[in-house]
């Protein structure tokens, strides 16, 4: 299990990452979501002891990874694919990372055939494609056969018949215990891949719930209701009773009602009360992408000034007004919860969710769930969640400060699975460097 405590990082005047509290379990696949620039890296390079955080702490079952014991058999990770030793045939690459670690040189050919690369194992990487470089970034990271594992970004480059590969990959990883924490910006390909959610917007946690919850609590959910075009009275009619009721309803451009505020059995029963004949009553499910884009959009930093606000929420018919918030807000059965405030703001996480963390920790880990993060609290009810404290404004970094060089693990000295930024791997390149 990954734990961050108040973590936080500050680069000069940037605040990067600010008091973030979560803990990524064992047995799931994790998604680490958040717009360009919000911390994921960052917080993953401080997970990984590749930066030292401003103040609170990360551990990886139970110690901060400079301390792990072993730490490659542990974690494995992949933070940049295209750091890599372009020199260097795939395998040497992996066999050298191998050696550094202690691990068997016939790990190198099982995760060369595991990623697909073992036909192209001998070849430079600096000639291979996106994809297969993100491919023998992966193998890096499976190299130890860790029971953590880090992705960023892993499916950068991918084609589709690469991103279905990481998708099973990672669910398989997740399905055998291990701890498994990706991040993404692909919303639909999150959606398939993910189980549970870590959403950040500048450095700040916003969201820590399943993916279901997630789209649940930050959805626009409604019912399309059709009568027949031939009689609009039937139309007006049935406005008028969905009203009555307690039901807000909008028009839609092609003549179909949106109603909220009621579930779908509810219109059925209103519209037969009421002798109105119904040519559709259908839900409307809000993607994932849907809902990370509402939860998200005070939270962006970097926004073309041609689509300020195009395609973040569905379109509502002219003159038509927002839909009223009303009781029942994520749970099941057709209600809109209403559209996020500008600025960001923590959605209520739903409480105590069961989550699909029945399998086997990995070592080190704590047998049994761990307390709910303090930072994902159901709002009090009928109280708008609390805006985090407004970060900082983008702003250029004053004097970048270089990532902090991870110093040599206790006991067997071992750097991460993540090949390209340990610096470390960087050592053993010297010998081939005139290759
Ligand atoms: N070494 C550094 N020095 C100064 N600022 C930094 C440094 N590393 C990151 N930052 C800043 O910290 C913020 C978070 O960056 P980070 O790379 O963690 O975001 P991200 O969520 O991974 O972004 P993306 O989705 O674009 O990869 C950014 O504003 C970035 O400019």
């Amino acid at each position: 299990m990954i734990e961050a405590v108040g973590l936080t990082k500050r680069y000069g005047d940037k605040t990067a990452v600010h008091n973030l509290s979560f803990q990524v379990r064992p047995g799931a696949v994790t998604g680490f979501l958040g717009p360009n620039g919000s911390g994921k890296s960052t917080t993953m390079r401080m997970i990984l002891g590749l930066d030292n955080p401003t103040a609170g702490h990360v551990t990886i079952g139970g110690y901060p990874y400079r301390k792990l014991p072993n730490a490659p058999r542990q974690v494995g990770a992949l933070l940049d694919a295209k750091a890599v030793h372009g020199g260097r045939s795939a395998r040497n690459h992996l066999l050298s990372l191998a050696q550094l670690s202690g691990i068997p040189a016939r790990r190198v050919d099982e995760v060369l055939g595991v990623v697909g690369l073992h036909d192209v194992a001998g070849r430079r990487s600096k000639g291979f494609s996106l994809g297969m470089g993100q491919r023998l970034g992966i193998a890096a990271a499976l190299l130890g056969d860790p029971q953590v594992l880090l992705f960023d970004e892993p499916v950068n480059g991918l084609d589709p018949e690469g991103i279905l590969w990481v998708r099973n990959l990672m669910k398989a990883l997740a399905a055998e215990g291990r701890t498994v924490f990706v991040s993404s910006h692909l919303m639909s390909e999150m959606a398939l891949t993910a189980d549970h959610l870590i959403v950040i917007g500048r450095g700040q946690l916003l969201a820590d719930m399943s993916v279901k919850d997630f789209i649940s609590a930050n959805s626009a959910d409604f019912a399309r209701v059709r009568t027949p075009d031939t009689e609009p009275q039937q139309r007006e009619k049935l406005s008028a009773a969905i009203t009555e009721a307690g039901g807000h309803v909008l028009p839609e451009q092609d003549g179909a009602l949106r109603v909220t505020g009621l579930p779908l059995p509810r219109i059925s029963d209103i519209a037969h009360d009421a002798d109105v004949r119904l040519w559709e009553l259908s839900p409307h499910q809000a993607s994932l992408e849907e809902a990370y884009m509402r939860m998200t959009q005070g939270a962006v930093d970097y926004r073309s000034t041609a689509d300020q606000k195009a395609g973040l929420q569905q379109p509502l018919p002219p003159g038509a007004q927002p839909p009223m918030p009303v009781p029942g807000q994520g749970q099941p059965g057709w209600y809109a919860p209403p559209p996020p405030q500008q600025g960001g703001q923590p959605f209520a996480a739903p409480q105590a969710p069961a989550g699909p963390y029945g399998a086997p920790g990995a070592p080190g880990t704590a047998p049994g769930a761990p307390a709910a993060n303090p930072y994902a609290q159901a709002a009090p009810q009928g109280q708008a969640p609390q805006a985090p404290t407004a970060p900082q404004a983008p702003q250029a970094p004053a004097t970048p400060q270089a990532p902090a060089v991870p110093q040599a693990p206790q006991a067997p000295a071992a750097p991460p699975s993540v090949a390209p930024t340990v610096p470390t791997a960087s050592d053993v390149t010297k010998p081939e460097d005139a290759r």
